[in-house]
């Protein structure tokens, strides 16, 4: 990964808020190509089995770059004890995510998480608390996590969750129409659930961990972004196996073969299970290395991570206090 100067406040990425970008027009279903779709399981998985090892990101240039990753969480509660209180607190830190002393101390900006994440009945007050921050809550809906709710109640449930004021759903696709290779049935189900979602930006969770293969993530992918999603996303965090790195190449592969077709750009968000900083560099390197920088805006990557962010905080504050002067400092001289 190329460096990013550690100094500069003008280096860090700005925050482009989903809002802000077109969604994704969509197409006709084109079975040919879905059907065309493979992955061959055994390059992936040894591709995926290197990625960790590799030092992508220099160690000088680290604290930039979880500083990027942080403008790229979904900060997430998707709990059943959630309560008003919880998600205040939540999104009083996805405000301030980094104290402001390290920020100083790293000569950066302020920051903030790409969003909050939370269940519908928490949208109210996440919206209230985040008014005026520019911060869009994301509501999980359509029946989340299994989505096996009547089908009229799950497109029922993203026009509340637009109406309280969710600017993003992230739905939950069936299972079973990829598991009985019903493409038309889960392109239809995505096209109703993307009108539904309105102005909202759309983001697909596939369940990856139960979808049996690879190829049918690839199928899968690729069919709901004709369907119109603007983001693909792997997990619910509620599956057994969540965010992989083999899943993710094959869905960033799907990515990049569907913006090659179309010219429009698709975002990602692994989900479920990425609670440590040096996790977050491996995706970010992942997504330099298979899409390219454009990809590295919260607009385009969300991490969907309930604990992430606090493995991120640490490993700042070991940076400012025990590298002060010969890790930052001296990069930045
Ligand atoms: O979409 C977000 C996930 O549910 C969060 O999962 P996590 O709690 O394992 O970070």
């Amino acid at each position: 990964m190329t460096a990013q100067p550690s100094h500069a406040k003008a280096q860090l990425p700005q925050v482009t808020h989903p809002a802000q970008e077109p969604g994704n027009p969509g197409m006709e279903l084109d079975l040919d190509w879905v059907r065309a779709a493979q992955a061959n399981t055994s390059a992936i998985e040894r591709r995926a089995a290197t990625l960790p090892g590799r030092r992508s990101v220099k160690k000088d240039f680290q604290a930039a770059w979880l500083l990027r990753a942080i403008t790229c969480i979904d900060l997430t509660t998707l709990s059943g004890d959630d309560t008003p209180g919880r998600v205040r607190r939540l999104c009083a830190k996805a405000r301030q995510p980094v104290r402001a002393d390290l920020l100083d101390a790293m000569g950066m900006d302020p920051i903030t998480v790409g969003a909050v994440c939370v269940y519908h009945d928490m949208i109210a007050p996440a919206v209230e608390a985040l008014d005026g921050s520019g911060i869009p809550v994301a509501a999980v809906s359509t029946g989340f996590p299994a989505g096996l709710s009547p089908f009229r109640l799950r497109v029922e449930e993203i026009t509340e969750s637009v109406a309280a004021g969710a600017a993003e759903i992230d739905i939950v696709i069936s299972r079973r129409h990829v598991l009985t290779g019903d493409w038309q049935a889960l392109y239809d189900e995505m096209r109703i659930f993307r009108e539904a979602c309105g102005a909202a930006h759309v983001k697909a969770i596939l369940a990856t961990g139960e979808l049996g293969t690879l190829r049918n993530v690839a199928r899968a992918s690729l069919v709901c972004m004709m369907a119109g999603a603007d983001f693909i996303k792997t997990s619910t965090g509620k599956e057994s196996v969540n965010a992989t790195l083999p899943v993710s190449l094959v869905m960033l592969r799907a990515i990049r073969a569907y913006h090659a077709r179309t010219g429009y750009r698709v975002g990602y968000k692994p989900a479920g299970g990425i609670s440590k900083a040096k996790d977050a560099l491996v995706y970010l390197s992942l997504m330099k290395e298979e899409l390219g920088d454009r990809w590295l805006r919260s607009d385009l990557f969300r991490f969907g991570a309930s604990s992430l962010l606090g493995d991120i905080e640490r490993q700042l504050e070991h940076h400012v206090t025990g590298a002060y002067s010969v890790g930052w400092r001296h990069a930045a001289g």
